[in-house]
C-alpha cells in the first residue's frame, strides 16, 4: 500500500471530546458531522447566519445554533462546512477575527486553502477531514454503525498535534470505522474536483443522458431507455463497488461482456481521454477555480441556466413516473436528513 490508512484503534476519540467544536454550515456535510460528533460525545455548536434556512433544522435536531462569529469565538475547533464559494467571506468576516493561537481550523474539502482563497495565521492548526461520499450517506452509515472512508490532511501543524486531532474528529463521524487515508490538501482538492467533473457527476450524467437521448430519438420507449441507461447503472456500479470491474464482468452475460469490451472503448475513446486531461490541467492551473469563483461572484448565471436545463431533461419526468411505481426503490436519501 502506498497510502497510510488509519482505523478506529489508531484514533483517540478523547482528543476531540475534550474540545468545543463549531460546525459552520448545516447542509449535506454539516448536519452529518454535527449529529455524529454529538452522538460520539463531543460538545458541538452550530454556526449559521441569522437568516439561514438551515437554522430551524439544526434547532429541531436539538443542536445549539449561534452566528458563525459567535460559534467560532466559543470553539477550540472550527469546521467550515459552508459552500466552497461562501467560505472566503465567511472566513474573513466571522472566523479570522475569532481565531487565537492553538485553535484548529478544519475543512471538509481543500478548495479554499489549495487556491489561496483563505490564508490562516501561522499559529493555528489547519487540517482537513474529507468524507469520500455524500453527507447524507456519511450520517446514515454512522447511524448504522458503519462509516464512509475519509481523507485526512494537515496543512499547518502549529500545536504538533494537528494530525492526531484530525484523526480523532474523523473517528467522531465514523470515518475511521471505514478507514482514514492520509493525503494533502492539494491531492484531495485536485482529485476530488477531477472525480466529480470527469467521472462521478459530470461524466456519469452526460453518459446517462446521452444514452437515453440516443434510444428515445431512435423511437424506443422512454421507460425502457430509463431502465437501461439510469436505473440499471446502480446495479452495475454496486457490483463494481463490491468486487471491482472484474466482479461486474463475472456477473453479466458473455454477450454483455463482449459488448462492454469491444464497444466501451469506442464510447470513451482517446478524444474523451484527452478532454479529461484538459479538465485535470484546468484544475491544476487554478483555471477552474477562477472560473467558478467568477461565476459565483456574477450571481451564477450559467449555473442556474444549466441546472434548469438538466431538471427539464425528459429523463427526469420519465424517472419521476417510474420511481412512483417502484415500491422496492429506497425513499430519497434527502429525507433522512
Ligand atoms: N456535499 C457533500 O457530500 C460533500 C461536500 N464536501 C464539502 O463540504 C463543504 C460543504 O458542502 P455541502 O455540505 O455540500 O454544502 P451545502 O450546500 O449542502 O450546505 C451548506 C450549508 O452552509 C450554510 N451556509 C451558507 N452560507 C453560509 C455562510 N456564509 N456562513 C455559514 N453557513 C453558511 C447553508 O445554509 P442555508 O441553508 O441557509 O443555505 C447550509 O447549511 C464544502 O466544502 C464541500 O466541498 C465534501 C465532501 C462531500
Ligand atoms: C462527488 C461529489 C463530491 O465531491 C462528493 C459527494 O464527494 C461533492 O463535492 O459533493
Ligand atoms: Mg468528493
Ligand atoms: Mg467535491
Amino acid at each position: 500500500m502506498s497510502v497510510e490508512v488509519y482505523y478506529d484503534d489508531d484514533a483517540d476519540l478523547g482528543l476531540i471530546q475534550a474540545k468545543k467544536v463549531a460546525v459552520i454550515g448545516y447542509g449535506s456535510q454539516g448536519h452529518a458531522h454535527a449529529l455524529s460528533l454529538r452522538d460520539s460525545g463531543v460538545d458541538v455548536v452550530i454556526g449559521l447566519p441569522t437568516g439561514s434556512k438551515s437554522r430551524p433544522k439544526a434547532e429541531e435536531q436539538g443542536l445549539r445554533v449561534l452566528t458563525p462569529a459567535e460559534a467560532a469565538a466559543e470553539a477550540d475547533v472550527i469546521m467550515i462546512l459552508a459552500p466552497d464559494t461562501a467560505q472566503r467571506s465567511l472566513y474573513a468576516e466571522s472566523v479570522a477575527p475569532n481565531l487565537a493561537p492553538g485553535k484548529a481550523l478544519l475543512f471538509g474539502h481543500g478548495f479554499n486553502i489549495r487556491y489561496d482563497l483563505i490564508k490562516p495565521p501561522a499559529d493555528i492548526d489547519v487540517a482537513m477531514i474529507a468524507p469520500k461520499g455524500p453527507g447524507h450517506l456519511v450520517r446514515r452509515q454512522y447511524v448504522d454503525g458503519k462509516g464512509v472512508p475519509v481523507l485526512v490532511a494537515v496543512e499547518q501543524d502549529a500545536t504538533g498535534n494537528a494530525f492526531a486531532l484530525a484523526l480523532s474528529y474523523a473517528k467522531g463521524i465514523g470515518g475511521t470505522r471505514a478507514g482514514a487515508i492520509r493525503t494533502t490538501f492539494t491531492e484531495e482538492t485536485e482529485t476530488d474536483l477531477f472525480g466529480e467533473q470527469a467521472v462521478l457527476a459530470g461524466g456519469a450524467t452526460a453518459l446517462v443522458q446521452t444514452g437515453f437521448e440516443v434510444l428515445t430519438e431512435a423511437g424506443y420507449a422512454p421507460e425502457i431507455a430509463y431502465f437501461e441507461c439510469l436505473h440499471e447503472l446502480k446495479l452495475i456500479v454496486d457490483l463494481m463497488y463490491e468486487g471491482g470491474i472484474a466482479r461486474m464482468r463475472y456477473s453479466i452475460s458473455d454477450t454483455a461482456e463482449y459488448g462492454d469490451l469491444s464497444r466501451g472503448p469506442r464510447v470513451i475513446d482517446g478524444r474523451v481521454k484527452d478532454e479529461m486531461r484538459k479538465i485535470l490541467s484546468e484544475i491544476q492551473s487554478g483555471e477552474f477555480a477562477r472560473e467558478w469563483i467568477g461565476e459565483d461572484d456574477a450571481g451564477r448565471p450559467n449555473f442556474a441556466k444549466w441546472r434548469a436545463e438538466g431538471a427539464a431533461h425528459p429523463i427526469e419526468e420519465t424517472g419521476r413516473k417510474l420511481r412512483g411505481m417502484m415500491s422496492w426503490v429506497d425513499r430519497p436519501i434527502t429525507e433522512t436528513a
